[in-house]
């Protein structure tokens, strides 16, 4: 049997899969943990890759490698190839003045045509941005900028020579300087952050390339994009409930949104990921069950004790700020409270729907681009949660199949890993884990409830 490893550096853990290449079936797994913040040695993501690996009982016997990781976190580093400072990552907001005056020079119908992406504070263009204005020494020092996945596959090769960076064109297409319809980086966006274009940058490789390492190491992708490799591609929408809430599709053209809130993303098949994002999912959830001095089980039962809802209950769930709708210094709020109504289960609910409703923004945002939004699948640490499962057909309004729960980004980046050794157009077809469907009638008010709640934001 041969064997192949995907991996997931995402922002709370490392996890690995090794599988079957031929099968896809799942052989040994691993995972460590990240440590918290929005900014990050990326010495910590190799010892947690190291323990992840150890955990899935190491890489000898494995003939391809994959590394997808959290997309846009800007890791730089200086030409000896040390890291140059701490890792900016995509839920880092300090870049936001940055990102509005990158918007305001090009203005965002420009970027939106040239780059399929408005500049908001995740993308790495305006962290480079950030850093030539408030780090002009570790600016001059950064020789080359890579990604999170980039970084990772370049340690796990070994050679230490910066031309040796490589990345893939769905983790490139997320940086703010990159133009997926032609394939190509542009050095003059680059210089517009930094003052200058002379820095290296990852060697974008192709679907199924690979280069050598201890192993083969495949090109790897932006994590997103690897959880749609994961569950097999498919005309559903996929959403992800991890640290960020993600709601995404396949398509044939690049996304053009100029309100910056459809991000016209590339995928790992050669095809576009047009994506919205926002930084408040699963830790909506993990912030209310601490409120509440619950644990994520009893919350799931006490949302699903309360009335579709909330019985007016209303939480606006921008704990970190939020990316969708661009509101970096926002904090979170519960509504609609009164004597009656402020209960454990309402606010278990509000939480459940406030964290979903962000994202149904995102899915009428991706039907304005031309997806067809008839059925989703939900994916991420939050979507084994019985409340999740069973309140997102509520909120979306259309059924939602989870599948077998698993780590679908490492299980793409597997896939990818295994594209390596098949070759071709297409990736190798695997057998997938069944899934289970949940479907019941919309209530409408709660999307509409919130969206009261959440334009006041708006308006301020
Ligand atoms: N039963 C559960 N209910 C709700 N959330 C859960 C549950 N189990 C795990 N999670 C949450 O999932 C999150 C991790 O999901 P994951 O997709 O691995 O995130 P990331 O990829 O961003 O690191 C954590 O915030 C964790 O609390
Ligand atoms: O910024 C984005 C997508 O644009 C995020 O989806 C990151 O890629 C982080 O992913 P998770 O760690 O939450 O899976």
């Amino acid at each position: 049997m041969t064997l192949v490893a995907g991996i997931d550096s995402s922002t709370q853990s490392c996890k690995v899969v090794v599988r079957d290449a031929e099968t896809g079936r799942l052989v040994r797994e691993g995972r460590a943990a990240h440590p918290d913040g929005t900014e990050v040695h990326p010495s910590h993501w190799w010892s947690a890759l190291q323990d992840a690996l150890a955990d899935a009982g190491g890489l000898d016997d494995v003939a391809a490698v994959s590394v997808a990781g959290q997309q846009h976190g800007m890791v730089c580093l200086d030409e000896d190839g040390e890291v140059v400072r701490e890792a900016l990552l995509w839920n880092d907001t300090r870049s936001a003045a940055a990102a509005a005056a990158l918007t305001d020079e090009l203005g965002a119908a420009e970027w939106a045509a040239r780059i399929g992406l408005v500049p908001v504070a995740s993308f790495t263009i305006t962290k480079l941005r950030w850093l030539a204005q408030h780090e002009p020494a570790n600016a001059k020092r950064t020789a080359a900028v890579c990604l999170p996945h980039d970084w990772l596959t370049w340690r796990l090769r070994g050679t230490g020579d910066l031309a040796d960076l490589v990345t893939d064109r769905s983790d490139a297409s997320g940086t703010g300087y990159f133009d997926s319809v032609t394939n190509s980086y542009v050095p003059d966006l680059v210089s517009l952050a930094l003052g200058r274009s002379d820095v290296v940058l990852p060697q974008v490789l192709g679907p199924a390339e690979w280069r050598d390492g201890p192993s083969r190491l495949a090109a790897g992708a932006g994590d997103n994009a690897a959880a749609m490799l994961g569950v097999g591609g498919g005309t559903d929408i996929l959403v992800s409930l991890g640290t960020s809430g993600v709601v995404t599709a396949t398509s044939d053209v690049r996304a053009q949104d100029p309100s910056g809130i459809v991000a016209g993303f590339a995928d790992a098949t050669g095809r576009y990921l047009p994506l919205a994002c926002t930084l408040n999912a699963a830790r909506v959830l993990d912030a209310t069950a601490r409120m509440l001095g619950v644990d994520l089980t009893k919350l799931s039962e006490l949302a699903l004790s309360a009335k579709p809802g909330a019985e007016g209950v209303v939480m606006v769930p921008y704990l970190e700020g939020e990316r969708t709708p661009n509101l970096p210094d926002a904090t979170g709020a519960l509504h609609g409270l009164t004597l009656a109504n402020a209960t454990p289960a309402n606010i278990a609910r509000a939480a459940v729907e406030g964290m979903l409703c962000g994202l149904a923004v995102g899915l009428d945002a991706l039907a304005e681009q031309g997806a067809d939004v008839t059925g989703v699948r939900l994916v991420g640490g939050a979507a084994v949660s019985p409340a999740v499962r069973e309140i997102a057909p509520v909120v979306f309004g259309v059924p939602v199949t989870v599948p077998a729960p698993g780590e679908y980004v490492a299980d793409g980046a597997a896939r990818q890993a295994a594209w390596t050794l098949t070759g071709g157009a297409t990736p190798p077809e695997w057998t997938l884990a069944d899934s289970t469907r949940y479907a019941a009638e919309a209530v409408p008010e709660i999307r509409a409830r919130y969206g009261d709640a959440a334009r006041k934001y708006l308006n301020r």
